[in-house]
């Protein structure tokens, strides 16, 4: 059966939800498209079709990234759920990476968690400049005031990170309550969608570069062949087009057959379009997470660079003592993460929490990249350093 053509009726957007374990991300997206296909603009996705690995089902906590698609009256939506709990935030991560602004689940009942800062800082890193809060579980907080002072909080941690923490909409939801079908708590879904639409505004969408896709999946279509998807970060790529996919490895020459969008075909993709790539003559382990695929001689891998570091402190989630020349973390860039040595200048050199500092990085396998790009640092399980590449070198 042929596919159907993806209509680009309404300006697309990626949005996310993001924020501490438990907070209700999951239960909220699930409550977006089920009020939204009460307007006829969605399908429902269900709670159980979004958390369903079974390791997801089991420790009832979201792992993966799960991306659902919906429209308002005014836009198309691509919303990447993501993960709140600390040991998946590497995927939070290369979720964020991908989105245009972000949704800031906050549960009403517990205010700002470790992983609610957290997720600000890796956020504004990775480029995300527009936040909505959704104070969620506000059907558990009778009392006003502790409300009040719960959206106190999340203003000024959002301002502490560079946010306009007092512009930004805080919106007093109920995930839970809505996907039950209150219709009090439906109309705040509403209001929600109704913040969204007017906050985070269409970024400019940047189609006259060369074409760029963070690999975010690898799918084997059988039949087909190897699929991959991300979100286009620049240019214009149109199917039977030439592309190479770059990094982590030999640059692999090929053709992309085939592009779609949530299941819909399309002629193009452009920047900002959350696509699904078929790759012709590709094995599945040729590609992986963290690659990108380029219109020919677009990127090339980098080992070496030379970045601006800012060391987290520990009341950010960073270490509580300093980190010297030779260390050794890991560095988030886009969907990939990839060991890198640190050179501080010399022996003995260290960076303290709080620094600003200069580095020379030499990762253990080359990455696609070019000055600008922004990256987190991390080492066992805690983010260190937040940074962007100012040179790249070899
Ligand atoms: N009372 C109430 N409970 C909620 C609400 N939203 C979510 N919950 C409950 O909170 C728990 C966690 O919800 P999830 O949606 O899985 O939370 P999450 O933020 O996606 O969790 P992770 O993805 O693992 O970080 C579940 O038991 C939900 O039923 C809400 O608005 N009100
Ligand atoms: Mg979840």
């Amino acid at each position: 059966m042929a596919k159907q053509l993806y209509e680009r009726d309404k300006p697309h957007i990626n949005i996310g939800t993001m924020g501490h374990v438990d907070h209700g991300k999951t239960t909220l997206t699930a409550a977006i498209t089920k009020v939204l296909a009460e307007r006829g603009t969605a399908s429902a996705v269900p709670f159980e079709r979004i958390d369903r690995a079974p390791e997801e089902r089991d420790r009832g906590i979201t792992i993966n990234v799960a991306h659902v698609q919906y429209s308002t009256a005014t836009r198309h939506y691509a919303h990447i759920d993501m993960p709140g709990h600390a040991d998946f935030v590497k995927n939070m991560i290369t979720g964020a990476a991908q989105v245009d602004g972000a949704v800031l689940v906050v549960s009403a009942q517990d205010g700002a968690m470790p992983q609610t800062r957290e997720h600000v800082v890796l956020a504004r890193q990775v480029g995300v400049r527009h936040i909505v809060v959704a104070l969620n579980k506000a059907d558990t907080v009778e009392d006003a005031e502790l409300l009040d002072l719960v959206e106190l909080e999340v203003r000024e941690l959002l301002s502490e990170y560079g946010f306009p923490g007092e512009e930004i909409p805080v919106v007093r939801v109920s995930g839970l309550r809505a996907l039950e079908g209150d219709p009090y708590w439906t109309a705040r879904i509403g209001d929600l969608l109704d913040a969204i639409d007017a906050y985070v505004p269409v970024p400019r969408r940047v189609l006259d570069k060369p074409f760029l896709m963070p690999v975010e999946n690898v799918l084997t279509i059988t039949g087909r062949g190897t699929v991959v998807t991300g979100v286009v970060a620049q240019g214009v790529l149109r199917t039977g087009d030439a592309v190479e996919v770059v990094g982590l490895g030999e640059t692999i020459g090929t053709v992309a057959t085939g592009l779609e969008t949530f299941g819909r075909t399309m002629d193009h993709a452009e920047a900002g379009d959350n696509t699904a790539m078929l790759l012709r003559g590709v094995k599945r382990d040729q590609v992986r997470r963290g690659q990108v695929v380029s219109a020919p001689g677009a990127i090339r891998p980098h080992l070496r660079f030379r970045a601006r570091v800012r060391v987290l402190t520990a009341a950010e989630g960073g270490r509580s003592r300093p980190f010297f020349h030779g260390y050794r973390p890991q560095f988030h860039f886009r969907t990939t993460d990839v060991v890198g040595g640190i050179d501080l200048g010399g022996e003995g050199r260290m960076a303290m929490p709080g620094d600003s500092v200069e580095m020379t990085v030499e990762l253990g396998k080359p990455v696609a990249m070019s000055a600008g790009l922004g990256f987190a640092v991390r080492e066992g399980g805690r983010t260190v350093g937040a940074g962007t590449v100012t040179d790249v070198l070899g």
